[in-house]
């Protein structure tokens, strides 16, 4: 589904990702998991083209990525929530959620009623501006935005940061009900061992730029999480 064949990235002159292989599968839930500073949120950003990559290959369904422009990615079918959410606080829940109505291919004008089914609240305060919701709230908005696309992949940057349990409780759930119940494919990064257990299906470990271990959740060993994410 994504593929991601050498890359490299740099900040001005820091190198942060080292000939970087990733392999997503279609249908799968994915998480990527490191800790803190090792490249995951820029590899995100490098998928979805807002930083540039100096070489390497970012293929989604064999089709090249790397060289387009960020506005490529929506209507070719990526969702992205990123890390801190990023709603627009001025806007109101709808607005936030007609964002990327006009994108749509099928010329969709109104929001398609599953995203309330996922998360009602957002129902019910769709006069609300987004700057006014709870933290949770706003996650929830957040992807309820990336989902209005109906995107083929959906990708979620810590979406349970800083976020109170039972809405991460909820986000486990729809993050579930979208992988398993309508095969859509989810790359999540997660620090969150609990959470990635219960949704990922396979595992992507990275340290210092590298992905360093792929395996499926199941076999995601006490001997690894010791080496590549304990503190
Ligand atoms: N805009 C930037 N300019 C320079 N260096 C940056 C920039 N953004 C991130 N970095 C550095 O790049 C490295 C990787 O950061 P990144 O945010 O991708 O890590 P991460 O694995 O997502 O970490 P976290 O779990 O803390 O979000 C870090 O050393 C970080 O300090």
């Amino acid at each position: 589904m994504i593929s991601i064949n050498n890359v490299n990235q740099y900040y001005g002159g820091t190198q942060i990702l080292w000939d970087l292989n990733l392999d997503i599968k279609p249908g799968s839930c994915t998480c990527i998991m490191g800790r803190n500073g090792v490249g995951k949120t820029t590899l995100l950003k490098c998928i979805m083209g807002l930083l540039p990559v100096k070489n390497g290959e970012i293929l989604l369904e064999g089709e090249p990525l790397q060289n387009k422009k960020a506005e490529f990615r929506a209507p070719a079918g990526i969702g992205y929530v990123p890390q801190g959410r990023d709603i627009f606080p001025l806007l109101t829940v709808e607005e936030n959620l007609k964002v990327g109505l006009p994108i749509r291919k099928d010329g969709a004008k109104e929001i398609p009623e599953k995203i309330f089914e996922l998360f009602p609240v957002l129902k019910e305060m769709l006069q609300r501006r987004g700057g006014d919701l709870s933290g949770g709230q706003q996650q929830q908005l957040a992807i309820g935005r990336a989902l209005v696309l109906e995107p083929k992949v959906l990708i979620l940057d810590e979406p349970n940061e800083g976020i109170q349990p039972n809405i991460v409780q909820q986000i486990g759930d729809v993050i579930l009900k979208l992988n398993k119940e309508e095969g859509l494919t989810v790359i999540l990064v997660e620090q969150k061992l609990g959470f990635a257990r219960r949704v990922g299906e396979e595992f992507r470990l990275v340290e210092r730029g590298r992905v360093v271990a792929s395996d499926r959740m199941d076999n995601l060993s006490e001997d690894l999480i010791r080496q590549y994410l304990a503190v």
